[in-house]
């Protein structure tokens, strides 16, 4: 078996450049790495980046707003095609698998929109645990300095709202999930970098020695 690991976070936080940041490790190293992501980059994932993450994330299908269990199912629906198709594939190959986003967030960002949190976990049960989560924690105000020029004005405060309780929820999860580590992503890329490669070695690469 491969190993699998899942990086989360709010907006921002630095998920993307730290998970480029550790495929190279992985690779030098002489691993097979497959960098992949949620919203996955198929069909179903452009999709769901078409019809929910549009019109201010509101959710908004043909101009109609959609429920957020339904905005919930169509995020399990991607992430069941990506686990069937390419991480568990991947990982029987023996290779790392390292995924921007996974079940973890449908937990911080649905529940944020009010959606209960045991009908999230209950959705989400195919979805097989990773070895080890790496939360880039980092405070609202700065994770939308990073991402200010992304956005437009008017968005600005309602998406700082939300930011900030997606941001609670995930330290909620810390508690319930002990495969999340929190790694502190204000600090600079290369030293956030470093204490990922540290929690690597701890909590994956020295147990399997
Ligand atoms: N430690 C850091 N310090 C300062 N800037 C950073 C740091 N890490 C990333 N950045 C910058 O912040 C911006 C957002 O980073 P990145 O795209 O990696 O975040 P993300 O968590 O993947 O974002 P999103 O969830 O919105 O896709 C980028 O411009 C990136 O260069
Ligand atoms: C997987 C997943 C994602 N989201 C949200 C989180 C972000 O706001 C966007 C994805 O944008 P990114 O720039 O690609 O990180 O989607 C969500 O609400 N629920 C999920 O399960």
């Amino acid at each position: 078996m491969g190993i699998f690991i899942v990086l989360e976070g709010i907006d921002g936080a630095g998920k993307s450049t730290q998970a480029k940041l550790l495929a190279k490790w992985f690779e030098k190293r002489g691993y097979e790495v497959v960098l992949t992501k949620e919203p996955t980059d198929t069909a179903f994932g452009k999709l769901i980046r078409r019809l929910v993450l549009t019109g201010g994330r509101e959710g908004i299908i043909d101009g109609a707003k959609i429920s957020h269990e339904a905005e919930a199912l169509l995020f399990a629906a991607d992430r069941a095609e990506h686990v069937k198709k390419l991480i568990e594939p991947s990982l029987k190959a023996g290779k790392v698998v390292i995924s921007d986003r996974y079940f973890y967030s449908s937990l911080a960002y649905q529940w944020a929109r009010g959606l209960d949190l045991e009908w999230l976990i209950n959705l989400n049960k195919f979805a097989i645990r990773p070895e080890l989560v790496i939360l880039l924690d980092l405070p609202v105000k700065e994770s939308m300095k990073r991402i200010n020029g992304r956005k437009l004005k008017s968005e600005f405060d309602k998406i700082a709202e939300l930011q900030k309780k997606v941001r609670e929820n995930y330290l909620k999860l810390v508690e319930m999930f002990p495969e999340m580590k929190i790694v502190n992503a204000l600090a600079s890329i290369e030293d956030v970098h470093n204490d990922i490669v540290a929690l690597v070695e701890h909590e994956i690469l020295s147990k399997k020695e």
